[in-house]
């Protein structure tokens, strides 16, 4: 087992530097894959923190080229002893005078809706759509257990991680979205009604797996998250703090700067013992998906690929392709 996770890695490095390039932008340093944007802050030779921005338009599904591309990333900042903490964050389009960075301009026009003057209005913004839902449709069992070995490697590797883990949550982030979230040690929200957050997945009429259950419940607790899971329940910002589902709700234009300063105050505690505190909070929630890793691929393969929970998935795709007015 650790040494097929060696293998792997060594894999998954390699792709990364074939995949990757770096360029030194003011001082900070960058690397980039097509889906993920990793830039560096801080003095070489000091403690560096590095921000991850999605940019998998048009909504930051967890695709399998994403989920690949996002943990060669991770295994990069895991790998550099300089970085401490990692900020997970959404690149895609921003409302106001923030920039777009990640979107064509065909990106951009599906990103946006008209008003009744037919002038282009954005649309919210959108940390992650969650897992895609066309690698979960259509495809055969082959491709559905390959599809969630990927996802479980995310989820493991978060969870797990040595790095202090903050997400900077900027937009809608349901499902697979509140996963990344989540896995993390902090959470902070932008204060946008418009922006939910949480595990709709009996919605899709599909059903959470037991992992992310738990992450959920170490998180919320029992009983909300019973609740919220039966229901699907996506929180509005001031609902998901008053549930714990985030920490922290600020106004949307100072999420960077707010994550960043909470940031600081965990970088002042000693790395051995916060790491050894997480782990001993984490261990055996991550162990329990360790031990029948092999199990739970076959249980998705096999649940997935029902004609029942295809039709599930088939209405909710043309749900969300019919909602545009
Ligand atoms: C045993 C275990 C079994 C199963 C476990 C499975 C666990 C599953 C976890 C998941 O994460 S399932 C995915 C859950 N995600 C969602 O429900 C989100 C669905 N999307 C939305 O609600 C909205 O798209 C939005 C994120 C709020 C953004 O809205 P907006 O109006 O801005 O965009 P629009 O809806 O028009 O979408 C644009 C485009 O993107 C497609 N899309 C949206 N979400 C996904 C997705 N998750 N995967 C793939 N594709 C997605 C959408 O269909 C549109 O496509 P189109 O332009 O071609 O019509």
């Amino acid at each position: 087992m650790a040494m097929a996770l060696r293998a792997a890695s060594r894999v998954l490095l390699r792709a990364g530097s074939r995949l990757g390039r770096r360029e030194a932008v003011d001082g900070a340093r960058r690397f980039a894959n097509k889906r993920v944007l990793v830039e560096t802050e801080g003095a070489a030779g000091a403690t560096r923190i590095a921000v991850m921005k999605f940019r998998n338009p048009p909504v930051n599904s967890l695709s399998l080229d994403f989920l690949t591309e996002f943990v060669i990333s991770l295994e990069k900042l895991e790998n550099d002893k300089s970085i401490r903490g990692v900020i997970l964050t959404s690149d895609s389009l921003k409302r106001g005078n923030q920039t777009k960075v990640a979107a064509t301009e065909k990106t951009e026009e599906k990103r946006a809706t008209r008003d009744h003057g037919g002038r282009l209005q954005e649309r919210p913004g959108i940390f992650s759509a969650g897992l895609d839902l066309l690698e979960m449709y259509g495809r055969n069992p082959a491709h559905y257990a390959e599809y969630w070995k990927a996802v479980q490697e995310l989820w493991l590797r978060l969870y797990l991680s040595s790095l202090t883990l903050m997400s900077a949550i900027n937009g809608a982030s349901p499902a697979g979205g509140c996963l990344l979230a989540i896995t993390c040690d902090y959470r902070i929200m932008a204060d946008n009604p418009k922006y939910t957050i949480g595990l709709n997945e009996s919605l899709l009429g599909i059903v959470a797996p037991f992992w992310l259950k738990d992450n959920y419940v170490n998180t919320i607790g029992h009983r909300a998250a019973e609740r919220a899971l039966q229901l699907g329940t996506l929180f509005p910002p001031a609902e998901a703090l008053k549930v714990g589902v985030v920490d922290e709700v600020v106004p949307e234009d100072q999420v960077h700067s707010k994550t960043l300063s909470v940031m600081a105050k965990w970088l002042a505690i000693p790395d051995h013992s916060r790491q050894l505190t997480k782990t001993m909070m984490r261990k055996a929630t991550a162990d329990n998906l360790i031990k029948q890793r092999e199990a739970d691929i076959q249980n998705f393969a096999s649940f997935i690929s029902r004609d029942s929970i295809q039709k599930s998935l088939h209405m909710y795709l043309e749900k969300l392709k019919h909602k545009k007015g």
